[in-house]
């Protein structure tokens, strides 16, 4: 039989937990014995790294440009061989960041989606928002290499608000889309509030 795996996708402003919650929800697919690839957009690569580190210097058409081309790379060097061989992939950011970074980068939601279009659709994307206030202090903390993150307060709420927004546009173009409030959860209590999601569409 030909194995299929899965293809999830966490997405959210930064600092709501995406990595962290990606990371126990990995540990926990992997303690109930599915095979797990962990990955995240910017992609480990070359090109992944140039976007992730160059929103000084590229804005933008051309930087949604570059997300974009990463974005295939992504699709065609690691998530779809990864998904034919029977694992859940697990992304950390993938479509609705461009959506809701590019936008607030002047770019049209038309344009974005146009150059998008032959991106995979996954079997899950889970949209984490919450407090703005908490989650840029936790961004802080950790550190913050994005020009799109170091706004205060105020950029935090609206890009809170756009991943609502943006949770509604993906549902509206048939996107299999869960959002979820983490509130005050500790990153644990979000997983065990979203594996109801995950298990029935678990390989
Ligand atoms: N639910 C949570 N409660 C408390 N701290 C959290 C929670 N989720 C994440 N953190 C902490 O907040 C910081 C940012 O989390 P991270 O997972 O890197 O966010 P993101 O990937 O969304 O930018 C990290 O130091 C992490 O340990
Ligand atoms: C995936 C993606 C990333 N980016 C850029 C801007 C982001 O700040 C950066 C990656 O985010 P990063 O700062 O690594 O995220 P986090 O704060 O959650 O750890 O890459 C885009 O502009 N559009 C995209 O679609």
């Amino acid at each position: 039989m030909k194995a299929v795996g899965r293809f999830i996708v966490l997405d959210g402003p930064s600092g709501v937990g995406k990595t962290t919650v990606a990371s126990r929800l990995c540990a926990r697919l992997r303690d109930g014995g599915w095979a797990v690839h962990p990955t995240k957009e910017p992609s480990r690569t070359k090109l992944g790294d140039l976007a992730r580190h160059g929103t000084d210097e590229y804005r933008g058409l051309t930087l949604a440009c570059m997300v974009t081309a990463d974005r295939y790379y992504h699709l065609e060097a690691e998530v779809r061989p990864a998904v034919a061989a029977g694992k859940v992939v697990v992304s950390d950011r993938y479509l609705a960041t461009s959506l809701v970074l590019q936008r607030l980068d002047g770019v049209s939601p038309e344009f974005i989606w146009t150059i998008n279009r032959y991106a995979d659709r996954p079997d899950l994307v889970i949209i984490l928002t919450g407090d703005p206030i908490r989650s840029r202090d936790r961004a802080a903390v950790r550190g913050i290499h994005s020009r799109f993150h170091r706004g205060g307060v105020e950029a935090g709420h609206i890009e809170n608000e756009l991943y609502g927004q943006v949770a509604n546009e993906l549902t509206a173009a048939a996107w299999p889309v869960h959002r979820h409030d983490v509130s005050d959860q500790t990153p644990d209590e979000v997983v065990s509030a979203l594996w109801p999601q995950v298990l029935p569409l678990l390989p």
